[in-house]
């Protein structure tokens, strides 16, 4: 086992090499954002070098078409690839209904147009991201930078009459600048500390102008991959009603780690 990797990394890569898994040849699969769906692109990265695996991909972010590229992934765009198989990403939470809260690494407008436009969209993440209700992940709001301080002042107001604990809000910063989205749009982080409503919330906040979307995934999520540090893993489906546990040996080189 790798020595140099954290558990939080074993937990995230078990996940992310079981959901791998899931893919097969000739699928179109939607190439989710964050360190967990990196660990899912190596992996499947080096299932199309030793196994042959053909399969085409649709990042959701630059960063995630980068990595793919130099994995030998063929990638396309949502365009031209028009309906995916299965989406595999990661998530901040996710609840007992397999709803989720996303876009902690900015990402969540692309990561939510590509898995609703996939038969099936997985989530893989370690035991942490699960919750018994959601909201104290910061919710990430994507808004137009034109009036975005108004656009604000209008989520704000808006939050008094829902059920949340906490209204505060504040502007993603990258370094001494806002965060810019791929979209070239900001992001407003939701300080809510508990969503008592995500469905009800989901829809207010969407009809604010100068919204452009949400992290909440309603009825998005088809099934998650908990990964463990110990390369257990455990896959939850609640519309099938099933519950899996499976194992995942860790590579016993560092290098595969390194080389993925
Ligand atoms: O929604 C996302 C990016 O927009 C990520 O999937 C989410 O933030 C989880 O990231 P990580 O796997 O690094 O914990």
């Amino acid at each position: 086992m790798p020595a140099d990797l954290s558990p939080i990394d074993k937990a995230k890569f078990a996940a992310a090499k079981c959901a791998s898994l899931l893919v097969e040849d000739g699928m179109k699969v939607g190439l989710g954002t964050g360190s967990t769906a990196a660990w899912m692109v190596r992996c499947l990265g080096e299932r199309v070098r030793e196994e042959g695996l053909r399969i085409t991909g649709v990042p959701t972010s630059t960063r995630t078409a980068d990595l793919a590229r130099q994995l030998g992934i063929e990638i396309v765009s949502l365009d031209e690839a028009k309906w995916l198989d299965l989406t595999i990403d990661g998530a901040d939470e996710f609840d007992p209904e397999l709803n989720l809260i996303k876009g902690g690494g900015g990402a969540h407008l692309l990561e939510k147009i590509v898995a609703t436009a996939s038969d099936r969209m997985v989530v893989i993440a370690d035991a942490a991201k699960e919750v018994a209700q959601l909201g104290a992940f910061p919710l990430p709001v994507e808004v137009v930078p034109f009036g975005w301080q108004t656009t604000r002042t209008i989520i704000e107001e808006t939050l008094i009459s829902m059920d949340v604990l906490g209204r505060t809000t504040s502007l993603r910063q990258n370094g001494s600048q806002p965060f810019v989205t791929d979209e070239g749009n900001y992001i407003l982080d939701l300080h809510l500390n508990r969503i008592g409503n995500p469905r009800q919330l989901a829809v207010t906040l969407n009809q604010i102008a100068g919204v452009v979307e949400t992290g909440l995934f309603i009825d998005i999520c088809d099934m998650v991959v908990i990964g463990g540090a110990e390369g257990q893993v455990e896959l939850r489906d609640i519309a099938a009603g099933t519950v899996r546990q499976e194992r995942i040996d860790f590579p016993d080189t560092v290098n595969i780690f390194t080389d993925l």
